[in-house]
């Protein structure tokens, strides 16, 4: 959430998060890389429209007008410039003077080589033991932020890929509302709202940037689970992959995956909630996953299939009041799936996104901790390649992502939380490839995609039609043929008959015939 340079008391008490680019050439001297013309240090910007009734404790929760329960000023960077000392390149743009245009390619997990597979899930489990190199966590809140002697700030390291996870839970934990009392759970800054999308959309170009980093490899891309090929099966549960099932405990991952010795982060939510605390980097249990098995809810026994995400792509208005988790005819409810796949919104319908996550059974299901299973980040780019097709067919219309009176932390404007340095909504409503820097390589389904059992259907009929039409064709014929033998047969008589008549006739036309 905040560079490691910020997480200081002198930084907090002055509300200014605006580090050197180059902390060699004495403090303060080249902040935000203002020597070298790449940013500012400048005030925040931060959404003051209302937010939807569905709030009603303001003041009470530092996620509130984010960024600035904690610091009023930051770096705002020149041109292509980015990040928290502008000593990076805005997504899509690489090279010292972040000129050159990039473009990262995701593609499905399971069309990569054994070569790219094995280097995908070894750079995972690399993100999991690597202290993230730029951002540290807050384990207090605001309040208690400096300490019990009001010196000492509460932050902690954390893994790169732990703080995917604890940023995550930070957008949806719930707000304290004080020792003894009841925490308000119904808030969530990063689902059931408009915010659903372009939330998980940065969330995930984070930590591609981050891996790129740590991996020094600019081209790295993350890569998707098509969890809508109507199978009804984890495909990227193998060991090769995210893990094959534990043959003793079949919630478990077997020991044959590096994912089976990953431990959680966020788990003792209880605590954190009663006692005012935040999720810190401890680690605790392993990743839990039963694909398919809750048999309590056989709705959730299944995954979506193609022509699901067909039909939610032709819903194309991407919001609708009252911009939540029942809206109705919403893209954005639909893809997040609250709806069913035409848009209708029924309470008791789990599409899309939601039927995946719910799917997984275990870890992946639950929302505080969902990350933890690392099939969150493949499950999250698909969602986010459909969100990415939606905005290339609908030409990006954001008329309909509201300004004003959306759930707390959905407004068009809003600074998403936790994320840093302040990035809106708005800055993800657009084309991937043209302003973000990666692309999908995916195939859509159209309308008319069919499963294999209704392949083979059409196929059974369509034969017994042809074969149908060919025996009428050849009656026909038949029956053609034996009409005209029956006809010729009387008629052949009769010009028999005639002929020897008329030979008669015309041998002596005179002459009566006998
Ligand atoms: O991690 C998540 C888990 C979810 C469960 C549901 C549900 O519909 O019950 N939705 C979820 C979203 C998540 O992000």
């Amino acid at each position: 959430q905040f560079p490691r340079a910020c997480a200081s008391a002198p930084a907090l008490r002055n509300g200014e998060c605006c580090p050197d680019l180059r902390p060699a050439a004495g403090p303060g001297s080249d902040r935000c890389g203002a020597a070298s013309g790449r940013g500012r240090c400048e005030a925040v910007m931060a959404d003051s429209r209302p937010h939807s009734a569905g709030y009603p404790h303001d003041g009470r929760d530092d996620r509130e007008a984010w960024p600035l329960r904690f610091f009023n000023r930051t770096c705002r960077c020149a041109g292509n410039f980015a990040g928290h000392n502008c000593g990076a390149c805005r997504p899509g743009w690489a090279g010292p003077g972040c000129s050159q245009r990039a473009l990262a390619v995701r593609r499905n997990l399971l069309d990569l080589s054994a070569e790219e597979k094995n280097h995908f899930v070894q750079a995972l489990d690399m993100a999991k033991r690597t202290t993230h190199p730029q951002f540290v966590i807050a384990t207090r809140r605001s309040k208690e932020i400096l300490g019990e002697d009001g010196n000492t700030p509460q932050f902690e390291n954390i893994s790169i890929y732990n703080y995917f996870v604890w940023t995550h839970y930070y957008s949806v934990k719930k707000t304290f509302l004080g020792p003894g009392q009841e925490s308000f759970g119904e808030v969530d800054f990063s689902h059931e709202g408009p915010a659903f999308l372009t939330w998980h959309r940065y969330h995930l170009l984070q930590l591609e940037k981050d891996m790129q980093d740590m991996l020094q490899e600019p081209s790295f891309s993350l890569p998707y689970w098509d969890f809508a090929t109507g199978k009804n099966v984890c495909d990227v549960c193998t060991d090769d992959l995210m893990g094959a099932r534990n043959s003793f405990d079949s919630t478990l991952i077997s020991p044959n995956s590096v994912f089976s010795q990953w431990h959680m982060v966020c788990e003792s939510l209880e605590d954190y909630d009663t006692l005012g605390t935040l999720c810190n980097s401890t680690e605790g249990g392993p990743i839990r996953r039963n694909p398919a098995g809750n048999v309590a809810r056989p709705m959730v026994q299944r995954l979506p299939a193609p022509q699901d995400v067909a039909q939610c792509l032709e819903v194309g208005v991407f919001d609708t009041p009252p911009f939540y988790s029942n809206s109705t005819d919403s893209f954005r409810n639909t893809v997040e799936g609250y709806s069913d796949p035409t848009g209708k919104y029924d309470p008791a319908v789990r599409s899309l996104h939601n039927l995946a996550h719910l799917f997984l059974n275990g870890t992946g299901g639950q929302t505080h901790l969902s990350p933890n299973d690392p099939i969150f980040v493949l499950l999250h780019t698909f969602t986010d390649a459909i969100f990415d097709e939606w905005l290339r067919r609908y030409n990006a219309d954001i008329s309909t992502f509201p300004l004003e009176n959306a759930p707390i932390g959905h407004n068009r404007q809003f600074n998403m939380v936790p994320f840093w340095p302040p990035v809106t909504n708005t800055e993800m409503f657009v084309t991937a490839a043209d302003n973000l820097g990666y692309t999908y390589e995916v195939q859509w389904p159209t309308g008319q995609n069919f499963s294999i059992s209704e392949i083979v259907t059409i196929a059974v009929v369509a034969a017994l039609l042809l074969v149908g039409l060919i025996f009428l064709g050849i009656s026909c014929l038949i029956r053609a043929r034996s009409k005209m033998d029956e006809a010729s047969q009387p008629l052949l008589i009769d010009q028999y008959q005639h002929y020897d008549e008329g030979y008669e006739k015309v041998q002596n036309p005179n002459q009566p015939t006998v």
